[in-house]
């Protein structure tokens, strides 16, 4: 499903992530590590966000050959979202739904699922954490990507989200979408039946458990 190859991403001097080759099969994969391991950087440039030396493939598209298909194949959601205050969680479904070319009727579910109220249409300056966090997860399932990257995806949710969540990242992994989480949260991440665990230290993978 998604293939690293040599891959590597330095940060001037100061922090190196070193990953080499990676293959990750399709479902639910965890990536484990301190504060400062690289896990956040590794997410970043898997979504299309960072630039980074080497190659990444996910479902046989090139991130470098095709960037804009790539992006398109995933979802992401970042541990501290950030939006332009003065647009509205609404405005920004247009965008993704025309972007991904998903339909109202799948919005409309996940604004269900994930417990969005008509705050969608107040701007985004007023949201709390747990408001801008779930409009972040909103946009990431919008379209049914091939990968969803969530990173912290429970930190700041109710326990009633995390629970609906847990259970909407369960039925999307059967039907086929791959997910990469991190948490920091025991929890909610524990009910998931992982395909690998990766765990790094200090930008290099230390263990890999599972494909
Ligand atoms: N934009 C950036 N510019 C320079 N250095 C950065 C940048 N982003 C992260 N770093 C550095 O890269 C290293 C890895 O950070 P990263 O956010 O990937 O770690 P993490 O494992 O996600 O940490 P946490 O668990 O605290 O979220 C840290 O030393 C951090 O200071």
């Amino acid at each position: 499903m998604l293939e690293l190859i040599d891959f590597r991403k330095s940060y001037g001097s100061d922090f190196h992530l070193e990953i080499g080759d990676l293959n990750l099969e399709a479902g639910i994969h965890l990536i484990l590590g301190e504060n400062g391991s690289g896990k956040s950087t590794l997410l970043k440039a898997v979504a299309g966000i960072h630039p980074f030396e080497g190659e990444i493939v996910l479902s046989g598209v090139s991130i470098s050959k095709d960037p804009l298909e790539y992006r398109k194949l995933i979802g992401f959601a970042e541990a501290e979202p950030l939006f332009p205050d003065f647009l509205s969680l609404e405005d920004l479904i247009q965008v993704v739904v025309k972007a991904k070319s998903s339909s109202p009727t799948q919005v409309e579910d996940l604004k269900e699922t994930l417990k969005i109220g008509d705050f969608s249409k107040q701007a985004i300056g007023s949201y709390s954490s747990g408001m801008l966090k779930k409009s972040a997860l909103l946009l990431a399932f919008i379209g049914d990507p091939k990968l969803i990257i969530l990173d912290e995806a429970f930190t700041t949710l109710d326990v009633g989200t995390q629970q609906s969540l847990t259970r909407l990242i369960e039925r999307k992994s059967k039907e086929g979408t791959s997910f990469l989480l991190t948490s920091h949260q025991n929890e909610p991440i524990t009910a998931f039946d992982f395909s690998s665990t990766i765990s790094l230290n200090q930008g290099r993978i230390i263990e890999h458990e599972g494909a």
